[in-house]
């Protein structure tokens, strides 16, 4: 029986339509349905327990899963694009993330020809398995503070691999732990005694034969991280190094080179693409945090709407939580969030393809954006994503917070996510600095494009003021672009403005940072607000699917307007009044919106088996399969629990000596 079908009805528009808007194409849907089922359908695949495994087991069971998942790609001849549905599906951290996120890319991204035709056909076929060895004990925000050393050895052509300190032990890499064979290692250069800045190294960790650690390499997992199953699939490592050589072209050579005789030459191209890596990374998250978000998302909508609490009027049945105000304050934004952060990692991804194409074009002229771009979504969508999961984990109430409501693993596995790649704050000094570099380059005539293209209109939106007069006018796309911009360019003044008062820039950078994090954010905002509007203006098809997304964007950005009036009252962009007209019209969306709430969480096509959640179910029938779930807990598998004859029956013998005194 369908709990839901009522929910379901009530929809006043084409879901299947909307599924094909949310997987991008037609073919992507196809694509990701079919793996979704294979997954969901395969025994092999199972992961109920998960939260309640030992470590030992739950991680020997990753290995297994990791094993089993390679053998499927194989027996079904998967395609690149199904292999990665595939690992989504399986929804399992593993070492192979690491092995084909970021080993892979590091040598692709930093190797040179002939460095990659050696290396990349064994990692293909995972005859060697790697790892990114690059955070420290001691350091992993400041990468040129790292203390890894490579000296090089001219008399064997060889680079020395130390750590000089106990703070320099690599310490987090996943997959370093326990599996890797090799790891791109990150490491102070130093020829005939002269520094020369962070390189990465391939260097082979383990024997290829018996897996043991090779002479000179100590390594071993970190310990257990946060919350149950999660991200304890992952072994995270600490890596020393005692003089470990290995040959010089194992150096990554595509940005600079170290010859035979020991020169250190850069080639043309920028010394910042030893960070690419990460940029590439930072953009997969960015693609990656609408479906985690959309995940929590669909457990909390299809839950609201099967819970009821007070309101019962004659006996008849009581009030679906999600029609209280309070519960769709809390979850549309959230609904509109997912679908938000959805359409900016699409374009981000288009983004970082067009600088990689520049890049092999030596065209470098948009790397600075790109950084800019994809650490600050980076920050944006994985703070509001963490917050997410655990706001719908709160909207679940009392059941969410138990493990087969699925929330607590995923918001366990989720929320390093605002640390891992970059730390969100860090992150968003960054792009502070690049937002104080345009401004401070608006009077030298060099045009602004891209995202900060608005800072071209300066001069218009330090004066412009808000039309809205009625609370329908905030529907007009031009008008919240503007508010949004308005916000973002007053906030980047007023900080270099303050800026400029200090004679050290270094100085007043650190003082005022907390101001240039929230300049940031607007600055990042206003780069979501303007995707989503940006996708409003493509052909949509399907009934009502537009409707729909309109709604959703006009309650991303008013919510985001609501809950941020502070700043837009501040630069007198806006009268209270405006705010409050933006907020009349956020109530209505709402209203919009609820009737599909259930329809919009089904178009993300999520399997029960990826929900992994009793409260999520697409049935809605949650009572008796909560109350199931109870009875298989393996606490529940003797009535009489282990330990009572030690230590609970000698309690109560005493009590009840106490009590017959
Ligand atoms: C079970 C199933 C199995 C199935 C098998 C088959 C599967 C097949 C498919 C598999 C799919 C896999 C998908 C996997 C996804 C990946 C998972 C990822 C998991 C995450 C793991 C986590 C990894 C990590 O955390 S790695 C470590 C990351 N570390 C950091 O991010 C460090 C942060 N710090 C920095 O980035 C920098 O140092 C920074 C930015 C703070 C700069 O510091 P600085 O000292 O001020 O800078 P400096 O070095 O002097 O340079 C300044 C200069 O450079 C510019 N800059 C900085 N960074 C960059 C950059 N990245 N790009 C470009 N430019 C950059 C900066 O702007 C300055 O410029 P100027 O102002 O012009 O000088
Ligand atoms: C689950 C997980 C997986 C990881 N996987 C890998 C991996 O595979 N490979 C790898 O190399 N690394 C990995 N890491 C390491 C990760 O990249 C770093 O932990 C991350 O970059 C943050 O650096 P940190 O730990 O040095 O934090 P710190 O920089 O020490 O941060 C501590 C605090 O200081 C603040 N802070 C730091 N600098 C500044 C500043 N300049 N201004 C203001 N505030 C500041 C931060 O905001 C934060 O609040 C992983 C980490 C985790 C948690």
């Amino acid at each position: 029986m369908d709990y839901l079908a009522d929910e379901r009805k009530k929809a006043e528009f084409d879901v299947d339509e909307m599924k094909i808007v949310w997987a991008g194409s037609r073919h992507a849907f196809e694509v990701s349905d079919r793996i979704s089922k294979l997954v969901a359908n395969d025994p092999g695949f199972r992961k109920d327990t998960r939260t309640m495994l030992a470590r030992k087991e739950l991680f020997k069971n990753t290995l297994r899963k990791a094993a089993y998942a390679w053998k499927r790609i194989h027996d079904l001849h998967l395609s690149e694009e199904e292999a990665s549905r595939l690992r989504f599906y399986v929804d399992e951290p593993a070492y192979t993330d690491l092995h084909w996120g970021m080993f892979v890319p590091a040598i692709k991204g930093q190797g040179t020809d002939e460095q990659q035709k050696k290396w990349l056909p064994l990692a293909y076929k995972m005859q060697i398995i790697g790892c990114y060895a690059q955070t420290e004990l001691g350091h992993g925000s400041n990468v040129q503070g790292l203390e890894t050393t490579a000296t090089f050895d001219p008399q064997t052509d060889e680079f020395v691999i130390h750590s000089p300190t106990l703070t320099s032990s690599k310490w987090w890499p996943g997959g370093l732990g326990k599996v890797s064979t090799h790891g791109v290692v990150y490491a102070r250069l130093i020829i005939n005694g002269e520094e020369h800045g962070i390189h990465g190294f391939i260097v082979q960790l383990r024997s290829l034969e018996d897996h043991l650690p090779l002479p000179g390499v100590t390594v071993g997992d970190i310990g257990m991280k946060f919350g149950n199953g999660a991200y304890n699939t992952m072994d995270n490592g600490v890596l020393r190094f005692d003089h470990v050589r290995i040959p010089r072209n194992q150096m990554l050579m595509r940005v600079s080179q170290v010859t035979r005789d020991g020169k250190y030459k850069q080639s043309d191209v920028p010394r910042q693409l030893v960070y690419g890596t990460m940029v590439y990374v930072r953009q997969t998250i960015v693609a990656d945090a609408s479906c985690a978000l959309s995940r929590a998302v669909t457990i909390a909508t299809r839950y609201s709407a099967v819970r009821r609490q007070f309101g019962s009027q004659n006996g008849g049945p009581e009030t679906q939580v999600i029609d209280y105000k309070t519960q769709q304050n809390r979850l549309f934004p959230l609904l509109a969030s997912a679908y938000a952060f959805k359409f900016v990692g699409e374009w981000l991804t288009w983004l970082y393809n067009d600088v990689t194409q520049r890049l092999q074009a030596s065209d470098f002229s948009t790397l600075p954006e790109a950084h800019a771009c994809t650490a600050g979504l980076k920050s944006l969508t994985t703070t509001a994503t963490a917050d997410g999961i655990e706001e719908c984990r709160k909207l679940c109430g009392g059941h969410g917070y138990l493990c087969s409501s699925g929330l607590p693993e995923l918001f366990a596995v989720y929320v390093p996510a605002c640390t891992y790649e970059g730390d969100n704050t860090v992150l968003l000094l960054q792009v502070a600095r690049f937002l104080m570099k345009t401004v401070s380059q608006l009077g030298s005539g060099k045009k602004p494009l891209g995202t900060i293209s608005y800072m071209g209109k300066i001069e218009h939106l330090m004066q412009s003021r808000c039309t809205v007069q009625k609370a329908e006018d905030w529907l007009k796309p031009s008008q919240v672009l503007e508010a949004f911009e308005a916000r973002a360019v007053k906030m980047a003044v007023s900080c270099a403005k303050n800026l400029s008062k200090f004679t050290n820039p270094e100085e007043g950078f650190a003082e005022l940072s907390a101001d240039l994090v929230e300049a940031a954010v607007a600055h990042c905002q206003l780069i979501v607000v303007s995707k989503f509007i940006d996708k409003l203006q493509q052909d949509i098809p399907g009934k009502g699917v537009k409707q729909q997304l309109e709604a959703l964007c006009g309650i991303y950005y008013l919510y985001l307007l609501h809950k941020h009036q502070g700043d837009f009252l501040a630069t007198s962009y806006l009268t209270p009044k405006q705010a409050a007209l933006a907020n009349d019209q956020l109530r209505a969306l709402y209203t919009k919106v609820r009737p599909n709430a259930v329809a919009l969480v089904d178009s993300f096509n999520y399997t029960d088996h990826f929900l992994g959640s009793i409260l999520g179910c697409y049935d809605g029938n949650v009572y008796p399969k909560l109350y199931d779930a109870a009875w298989k807990d393996p606490l529940n598998d003797s009535v009489v629990p282990e330990g009572y004859h030690e230590y609970v029956r000698p309690l109560l013998k005493q009590q009840l000596h106490t009590a017959k005194l």
